[in-house]
């Protein structure tokens, strides 16, 4: 791998990870990812922006061979697919100085046992004139750590955004060159890690927007030379209004939640309600986040299990609550067998859920006539409360 020229004196290094398929043991990566780093020489000193994951460290290293000096080591966030190859590079570099906040050194310390003595901490708003390039540390914390930052290279109008704005994709193209895949990797990456973080990251946007950018330059995925889209979008994700649109994450054993399931979501297709389906045992939970960040209502589809909810239901409950997303209304469907507090169980999982629940409907065995009646009559419920809310297409 060789170093890839952005702009004048900024080069990309990094790795391509083509193969890997999971990140941090839970999040699908169907398209691979990349740890970017970005090298900046200024006529007096040189900066590093983050290195990669250790797992690819050799790689990174052999790209900095022809680098004789690294001034600054800047780090925008402590977590080791950033950070991991700090301590390497602290090795190759002995008088490198980590440029960090005070709250990722101490993160680092913890996570890298790095030595204080390597660390110079900024501020917000504090700059580095490494000689005709000006890097300006702007804290931006909860993006998605405590303690992330980013940089804005003043003379070249770029913005380092580390994981903000970034995607899980492995791609030999530098910049972005498809926006509808990398608009749809770039939507899947904020509803996993990002969305629990919206109301914070939404004011994030706003700090940066004074700043003249004309390109970000994030810590996964591609490079922005276009960046108006990627912030719109995520001025949307963070705080546009939900869309006129059901997530029915399910699960059932023999059938009987199954044909409630069915049933609803031909209901709300008549009524004019977009319905997206996750079959629990076979999604891929990258689809659901990513269903999540739009949905006005959620409906949890489960039969009993153990006196509650299928794990798999379970499951579901959990994430959603972690996400914390925007949807107004939530409402629980299933079949059991004698009984249970499935809905109890599941209503006290979703604390963090600001929704309005509707109706729960757990019909005894198959569902009947009159349990399909009602669950035409939940579809005439979720309509009415979405034009009240006026949600969108
Ligand atoms: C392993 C297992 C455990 C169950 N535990 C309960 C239970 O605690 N309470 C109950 O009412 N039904 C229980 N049931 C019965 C199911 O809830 C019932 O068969 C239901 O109709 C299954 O819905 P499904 O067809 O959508 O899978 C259990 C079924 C299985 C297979």
């Amino acid at each position: 791998m060789i170093k890839r020229q952005l702009h004048d004196k900024v080069y990309w290094l990094g790795a391509i990870d083509w193969d890997r398929r999971l990140f941090d043991s839970l999040i699908p990566l169907p398209d691979g990812t990349s740890y970017n780093a970005y090298l900046v020489q200024g006529s007096d000193k040189t900066a590093l922006l983050d290195t990669v994951d250790p797992a690819m460290a050799e790689m990174f290293l052999a790209q900095l061979a022809d680098v004789p000096r690294i001034d600054y080591l800047v780090c925008h966030h402590a977590e080791q697919d950033h950070s991991g190859t700090i301590p390497l590079v602290l090795d190759r570099y002995p008088d490198a100085k980590v440029v960090t906040t005070a709250k990722a050194k101490t993160f680092l310390i913890d996570l890298l046992q790095i030595d204080e003595q390597r660390f110079i901490t900024v501020a917000d708003g504090d700059s580095l004139d490494l000689g005709g390039a000006t890097l300006n540390f702007i804290h931006t914390p909860w993006v998605h750590w405590p303690e992330t930052m980013v940089t804005y290279l003043a003379e070249a109008k770029i913005l380092f955004s580390c994981d903000f704005f970034g995607s899980h994709i492995a791609t030999s193209d530098l910049f972005v060159t498809d926006q509808g895949r990398v608009h749809e990797a770039a939507k899947r990456y904020f509803a996993e890690i990002m969305m629990p973080f919206r109301t914070v990251i939404g004011k994030n946007i706003e700090k940066l927007a004074p700043l003249a950018i004309e390109m970000i330059a994030p810590s996964h995925g591609q490079v922005y030379d276009h960046p108006e889209w990627i912030i719109d979008a995520y001025r949307d994700w963070t705080a546009g209004t939900p869309h006129n649109l059901v997530c029915l994450p399910f699960v059932s054993m023999h059938g009987s939640t199954r044909v409630m399931v069915d049933h609803l979501t031909a209901a709300l297709m008549e009524r004019q309600v977009r319905v997206e389906l996750f079959n629990l045992p076979v999604t891929d939970i990258g689809k659901l986040a990513m269903s999540l960040v739009d949905a006005g209502t959620i409906v949890l589809g489960t039969p009993t299990v153990l006196t509650g909810p299928h794990p798999m239901a379970a499951y579901a409950a959990f994430l959603a609550n972690a996400l914390k997303p925007k949807a107004r209304y939530l409402s629980i469907i299933g079949s059991y067998g004698w009984g249970g507090k499935t809905v109890d169980q599941l209503a006290a999982m979703i604390p963090n859920l600001k929704v309005e629940v509707l109706d729960p409907l757990l019909v005894k065995g198959h569902p009947r006539q009159d349990d399909l009646a009602q669950l035409d009559r939940l579809a005439d419920l979720i309509v009415e409360r979405h034009k009240k809310d006026e949600f969108r297409r």
